[in-house]
């Protein structure tokens, strides 16, 4: 099917279905009417979109943790756990690598050697595998609206099932779920998978089921610049919204300076609002989660939870609606259940703590709204413009031409040319720009503050500044000065 940003025919649709519910024998189970009517039946509070609409409403910060374990009875008791103990508002179910891959029969012998092991021996949940019926087993014993997060490029299978067993909301994109989870699978193969995706959550909205979701907003979660993943963010809603969809979720990777943060998800919110009504879709519900910090965790659990408590504090300030939890053995591994729920219980102390503050609207914040918005109008403006006015066709050819860039990315359809430093106050700037279309002032502003930084470390601008912040946090600090 040739890509463009076009909805979906049910004939286009049901053609592509047949050969996706054939992808491995659970498929068959999937029965869409039944689906409808079983939707029908779950309660408000079990509904992710009503959660959210409800939490932006409130002015609430929501917390969600991710998790999932191989076995079916294990993962209700994990979710529960993280409900009752860790007060989760809001449940994922965590996929695991295999199914990732759509790796089924490999996600199948890491069922039977878990049962055989008395324990997880894969690092998610393998819906596919577990089938409607297994999987409406979890829907039916957790009291809390549920998640699909994963990381899935052809998450198609994957929906058909999620979706069907009775889950709410469902993650990903075309672009955020290839860019930095494949080498090599094809940008423009993955976006029209997405765009099925976003289809069946469109053909369950048509039936009055809405589902929420959530394009992945951290991309590779190493300081990527907000108007970066912004312009993804922007893009796959847009995608999502011409498929149907109707509640949507937009992310944001922390970076870790305050006034960044806020700003980008301030940003976030008043770049989504001006892309949607331009194109139409203000009866798209938009809410925003931010992610407590991606990258590298410190091992020591003290000062994983001062990490953790950071995240919590923008999330909190900066108004999200949703936050999802890092846990103390993030620098570990999969967390146990406890360290899972004390992760959420430290967040949510911070975000009720700060729920009667927010950040003073200051001319610092408002710069950092306008820089981080005019940088993002930049590559928007000229994905269209590549794409002949289509944002699925511009995306592609926007990455080809390095207009839109993911620093260290593992796909090749990356170009990589851009990298990212952060400045002597700690927000991440560039310090090589790539062929990212920004007018020389937005280039001149990114030159001044990296100067600002080697300036005040006495050193040079160099590639070694990009290093020593990557590694910055796992070491205690946010800048990576010089030793
Ligand atoms: C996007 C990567 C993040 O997902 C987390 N993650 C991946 N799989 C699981 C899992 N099975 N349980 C809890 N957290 C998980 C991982 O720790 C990392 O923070």
């Amino acid at each position: 099917m040739e890509l463009k940003n076009r909805q979906w025919t049910h004939d286009q649709f049901n053609a592509v279905r047949q050969e996706v519910l054939n992808h491995w024998p659970t498929g068959k189970e999937v029965d869409f009417a039944a689906a409808v009517k079983y939707h029908e039946a779950i309660p408000a509070k079990r509904q992710f979109a009503k959660r959210l609409v409800k939490a932006k409403k409130n002015g609430e910060t929501l917390t969600q943790p991710r998790a999932g374990v191989a076995l079916i009875d294990e993962h209700i008791k994990l979710l529960n756990y993280l409900l009752t103990e860790g007060e989760a508002d809001l449940l994922p179910t965590t996929i695991d690598s295999y199914t990732r891959q759509n790796q089924y029969k490999e996600a199948q012998n890491g069922i039977e050697e878990s049962l055989k092991a008395g324990r997880s021996l894969l690092n998610g949940f393998p819906a596919v595998n577990h089938g409607v019926a297994g999987v409406r087993r979890v829907v039916e014993s957790v009291n809390a609206p549920l998640q699909v997060r994963h990381g899935t490029p052809d998450a198609r299978l994957l929906a058909e099932i999620t979706l069907a067993a009775g889950y709410t909301s469902y993650e990903g994109g075309g672009i955020s779920y290839n860019i930095p989870y494949a080498k090599e699978v094809s940008l423009e193969k993955t976006i029209l998978d997405w765009q099925y995706c976003d289809r069946l959550v469109g053909l369950y909205a048509e039936h009055g089921i809405e589902i929420n979701r959530e394009p992945f907003g951290p991309l590779t979660g190493t300081l990527v610049p907000p108007s970066i993943s912004h312009s993804v963010a922007v893009i796959e809603g847009l995608l999502a919204v011409e498929q149907g969809v109707k509640n949507l979720t937009l992310g944001y990777g922390q970076c870790g300076n305050l006034l960044q943060d806020v700003a980008a998800i301030q940003a976030l919110e008043q770049l989504a609002e001006e892309y949607f009504s331009k194109h139409s879709c203000a009866d798209c519900i938009l809410t925003t989660v931010f992610h407590q910090w991606m990258g590298g965790f410190p091992q020591d659990e003290s000062k994983a939870f001062g990490v953790i408590s950071w995240g919590a504090a923008t999330a909190g300030l900066a108004k999200a609606t949703k936050v999802i939890v890092k846990t103390p053995h993030e620098a570990l591994g999969i967390p146990t259940k406890e360290a899972n729920a004390q992760g959420l219980k430290a967040t949510k102390q911070l975000i009720s703590m700060l729920s009667d503050q927010a950040l003073p609207a200051t001319k610092e914040l408002e710069d950092e709204i306008n820089i981080i918005k005019a940088e993002a109008r930049c590559i928007l403006n000229k994905v269209v413009e590549l794409g002949q006015g289509d944002y699925a066709l511009g995306a592609v050819r926007a990455f080809a031409a390095g207009v839109l860039d993911v620093p260290f990315a593992p796909s090749k359809y990356s170009l990589n040319k851009i990298l990212p430093a952060r400045d002597n106050n700690g927000a991440v700037r560039l310090f090589d720009v790539g062929n990212l279309p920004f007018t020389p002032d937005l280039i001149a502003f990114h030159h001044d503050k990296i100067n600002e930084r080697a300036k005040a470390e006495g050193r040079d601008p160099s590639f070694q500044m990009v290093i020593d912040d990557i590694y910055a946090i796992s070491k205690g600090r946010l800048v990576g000065r010089p030793r």
